[in-house]
């Protein structure tokens, strides 16, 4: 296993090497603690420092952003690092984040929900328009929006059913597992013999593992979810949902909330709970690590000195080519071959026509991977050698001594770059290197645009959301510095065009990506 993560760390490691030409912006992590990270709206908890890297260097100002929307449509924060706020702008950016906050407190939402449950079934009623459920009283502000009627209980233990998913938005990327992903999962950490999971940015996993429990069915696990997502707070009671931003750590709902994290962790002296995570992909892996590693030291808080070499078990799902980075944050974790695959409403990562199974998404995780046994039914095999289940066609290469192909098909061993490489892929004599047959020589790599590595294409780069949004917020500043109306005009006009080439060059690239 060792064998083969050493070698995609050695491709990455060659795609980072190669990244003098790399642009694109950083995430600065060892911001000064004497100067806070400012506010914005969406969090009320600290912005990230970020870094534009051009041409392999980074510009020395630095800046600070959103650290939950990677979309400027949902939070335009933006403010130079050294940038001082008049008082009365201080004031204005206090109210609009004020103003930002959800109608409802927490223990509002608590009270609601139990009016709500008490009602009969005629009147329990849900407005679609407004993702809320809905009291007698509120009827008559609704009456005007699509409501429905008769939610029953068992409507209500399913929230991610009732409510649309935000994967529109890309701070969200609400991509829910279908019930077999989510079932599989369930089926795997009850027979690991887990009893509490701590749900991070997963809604369908904790309802399903609410559900498998009031069922009355073997499984009798606990799971608290934390998601940035507040319309669950209409279903849940303070100890099994809090509302949370996975990139900085943040409880909005303060330090009660975090005693209930703390206090789930930390239960039974932290025997049995394992964490479970599937990100926004877009998301960044670094102030992920972090955040992660937070919730560990939360956890190892309530442990004795002689478990502190102990790890809190993890799944982070996440899509294979995250796997070097991942690695050098966990060290421990291996990926799985199994594809989280069925994503309700995501094309891309459904079965294909073919019966292939499609999703780059894997589970990261510092079980050992032996313990793990994937669904033979579903196209695994146990490889001896490796002593973990494989994909079927993952064959054993001797020369690697491991299953090298991470994405499910044989890859083939190249002698001349010493390491298994995609089916598709060719030794080019001229960049000394395998590539696709068609990649141009002359370009500074045949990989991503964006940031240099050599095992995704653009749209899948983990930097292209913050990198877009930063670019956008830069341009916003100059812009603002030049004739307003005008500019405003020639760019409305030539971003749509450009929007749509980029939508269809991406669209291109993401069939490209999944057939090559
Ligand atoms: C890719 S979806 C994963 C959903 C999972 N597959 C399921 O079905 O349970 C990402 C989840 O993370 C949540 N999320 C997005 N940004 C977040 C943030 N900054 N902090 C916490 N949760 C976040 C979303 O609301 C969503 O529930
Ligand atoms: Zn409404
Ligand atoms: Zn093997
Ligand atoms: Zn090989
Ligand atoms: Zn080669
Ligand atoms: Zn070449
Ligand atoms: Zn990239």
């Amino acid at each position: 296993m060792a064998t083969s993560r050493d070698r995609l760390g050695t491709l990455e490691a060659e795609g980072s090497s190669g990244r003098q030409g790399y642009s694109g912006v950083e995430v600065v992590l060892s911001s000064d603690p004497a100067t806070p990270a400012p506010l914005c709206p969406h969090e009320l908890g600290p912005t990230l420092l970020f870094v534009k890297v051009n041409q392999g260097k980074e510009e020395t100002r630095r800046f600070y952003a959103c650290s939950a929307c990677r979309d400027r449509k949902d939070c335009n924060f933006f403010q130079w690092e050294d940038e001082k706020l008049s008082g009365a702008r201080l004031a204005a950016r206090e109210a609009h984040n004020r103003s930002c906050q959800p109608p409802l407190s927490r223990s509002q939402c608590v009270e609601r929900y139990l009016k709500f449950i008490e009602l009969p079934l005629s009147q329990r009623k849900f407005c679609q328009s407004c993702q809320q459920l809905l009291l007698p009283d509120d009827e008559e502000k609704h009456h005007e929006h699509q409501v429905v009627g008769d939610v029953s209980i068992t409507q209500l233990k399913r929230p991610s059913k009732l409510l649309y998913p935000l994967e529109n938005k890309k701070t969200n990327a609400q991509y829910l597992f279908a019930d077999r992903s989510c079932l599989f999962l369930v089926d795997l950490l009850s027979n690991l013999g887990f009893r509490r999971v701590l749900c991070v940015g997963t809604p369908r996993l904790h309802e399903l593992i609410r559900l498998k429990e009031s069922g009355g069915t073997k499984s009798n696990i606990r799971s608290l979810l934390l998601d940035i997502d507040f319309r669950y707070s209409q279903f849940y009671m303070e100890d099994s949902f809090c509302h949370y931003n996975m990139f900085n750590h943040h409880f909005f709902d303060g330090k009660a909330a975090l005693e209930v994290c703390k206090t789930f962790l930390q239960e039974d002296k932290g025997e049995g709970v394992i964490m479970v995570t599937d990100p926004p992909f877009g998301g960044l892996v670094e102030p992920l690590a972090v955040t992660f590693k937070k919730l560990i030291a939360m956890w190892k808080e309530g442990h004795s000195q002689d478990n502190s070499q102990k790890e809190l078990p993890i799944f982070w799902i996440f899509p294979y080519f995250f796997e070097s980075r991942i690695c050098q944050f966990f060290p421990s974790f291996c990926m799985l071959d199994y594809q989280v695959v069925d994503y309700d409403n995501h094309a891309l990562y459904k079965h294909g026509k073919t019966g292939r199974k499609q999703s780059p998404v894997r589970i990261f995780t510092n079980i050992p991977p032996n313990k793990i046994i994937l669904p033979i039914e579903e196209g695994y095999r146990f490889c001896p050698l490796c002593q973990r289940y494989v994909s079927l066609e993952n064959q054993h290469c001797e020369h690697c001594n491991s299953c090298t192909s991470k994405d499910g098909r044989k890859w083939n061993h190249c002698f001349l770059c010493k390491k298994c490489v995609k089916p598709s892929w060719i030794h080019c004599s001229i960049c000394n290197h395998c590539a696709l047959p068609d990649h141009s020589c002359k370009g500074p790599k045949d990989g991503c645009f964006i940031c240099g590595e050599l095992d995704h294409k653009r749209s899948a780069c983990p930097n292209i959301s913050t990198s877009k949004k930063v670019n956008k917020a830069v341009r916003k500043q100059k812009q603002r510095k030049s004739n307003k109306m005008k500019m405003e005009t020639t760019k409305g006009q030539s971003m749509n065009h450009t929007s749509a080439t980029r939508k269809k060059k991406r669209r291109e690239r993401t069939h490209q990506y999944l057939c090559s």
